[in-house]
């Protein structure tokens, strides 16, 4: 039931943009958790309205990528409540994005995330709201990872606790010089809640990821590319002499995956999110209709007629 349903939304996000766009939230979300969870969305955002500070901000480039911002630098961009809201917000903007290629995640001033705001942590320590809160953003970092658009969180100083587990909501890390991510649940009597834990196996492996939590270990740079965490290493810190600003460098990384036109982007972004989600057979059902929204579509028909070679 839930493939199906997770075919459909990688379906019905890739070619009929109009009828996505006009399906209700929660039928289009690809979210993990539903009212059939018991699951309230409504009731868990006004709770963490109540926590303010800080914001998520978006900016949607003419180039298709945007830039997702976490703004709270008094607090070295921890998630206030309201910014989970503003996640999921953002989130919903960008599955309406129809020109959408690309995303970058990045900090504000300097560095990346300090994970959630532990003022807010500290307010709903109870069981039943941290259920809630844990659910809230599962859902919205689900629905980040399977944006039809490739992602990359950029990394500088430090993405610690619920930071870290952000990062692994995109399809691509890079770090800039110095940075570090850090999974520093267990100091806090802890392990991931945002979905961190089930993302970090896929993409280190169980004995990395045991590693990574069990010893809340520093990743640098070095050591994430060692272990497949992380993707590229950025030269410098913002405005360093010599070195292009960190935002540029990432724009440059990602414009190899992103150069050409929209529709075949995303289907490119929703191929491989059908085969690392799904069973194989229905992965291949899915490939095959995906693949039925760029053949003869226009960008195919001018490759044909321009005689193109791949040398
Ligand atoms: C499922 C989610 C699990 C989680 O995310 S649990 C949260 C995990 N994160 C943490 O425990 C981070 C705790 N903070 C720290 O370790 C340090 O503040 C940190 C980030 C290494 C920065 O150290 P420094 O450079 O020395 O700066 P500092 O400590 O003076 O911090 C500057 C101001 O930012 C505040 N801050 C940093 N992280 C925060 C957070 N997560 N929640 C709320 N406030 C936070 C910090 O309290 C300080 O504020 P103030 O200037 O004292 O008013």
């Amino acid at each position: 039931m839930v493939l199906f349903a997770l075919r459909q939304q990688v379906l019905r996000c890739s070619s009929h943009c109009r009828t996505w766009a006009r399906l209700p939230q929660r039928q289009r979300s690809g979210c993990v958790y539903s009212s059939i969870h018991g699951f309230n969305q409504g009731e868990i955002k006004e709770k963490l309205q109540a926590f303010h500070g800080g914001s998520i901000d978006l900016l949607k480039q003419d180039s298709g990528i945007a830039v997702l911002t976490i703004n709270n630098p008094s607090r070295m961009n921890a998630f206030s409540g309201s910014m989970m809201v503003d996640l999921e917000e953002r989130v919903s903007q960008l599955e309406n994005w129809p020109e959408g290629k690309g995303l970058i995640v990045q900090g504000a001033a300097e560095t990346f995330c300090s994970g959630s705001d532990l003022n807010a942590v500290r307010a709903i320590s109870n069981q039943q709201d941290g259920m809630k809160m844990c659910m809230f953003m599962q859902n919205s970092l689900t629905r980040l990872l399977r944006l039809p658009l490739i992602s990359v969180a950029l990394v500088e100083g430090r993405a610690l606790g619920g930071g870290a587990e952000l990062t692994t909501a995109c399809d691509f890390r890079l770090m800039a010089a110095g940075s570090v991510i850090q999974f520093v649940h267990k100091h806090m009597g802890l392990v991931p809640g945002w979905g961190g834990a089930a993302r970090l196996v896929h993409l280190v492996g169980s004995q990395n990821a045991l590693k990574l939590l069990g010893g809340a270990v520093k990743v640098d740079p070095e050591l994430g590319v060692n272990i497949g965490l992380v993707d590229g290493v950025l030269e410098g810190h913002q405005n360093a002499e010599g070195a292009a600003p960190l935002l540029q460098q990432a724009e440059n990384w990602l414009s190899r995956y992103t150069k050409g036109p929209a529709p075949v982007i995303q289907a490119v972004k929703k191929v491989v999110l059908s085969g690392r989600e799904l069973p194989l057979s229905e992965a291949l059902r899915t490939e095959k209709d995906i693949f039925g929204t760029v053949w003869g579509a226009p960008a195919n028909l001018e490759a044909l007629a321009s005689k193109s070679k791949h040398k």
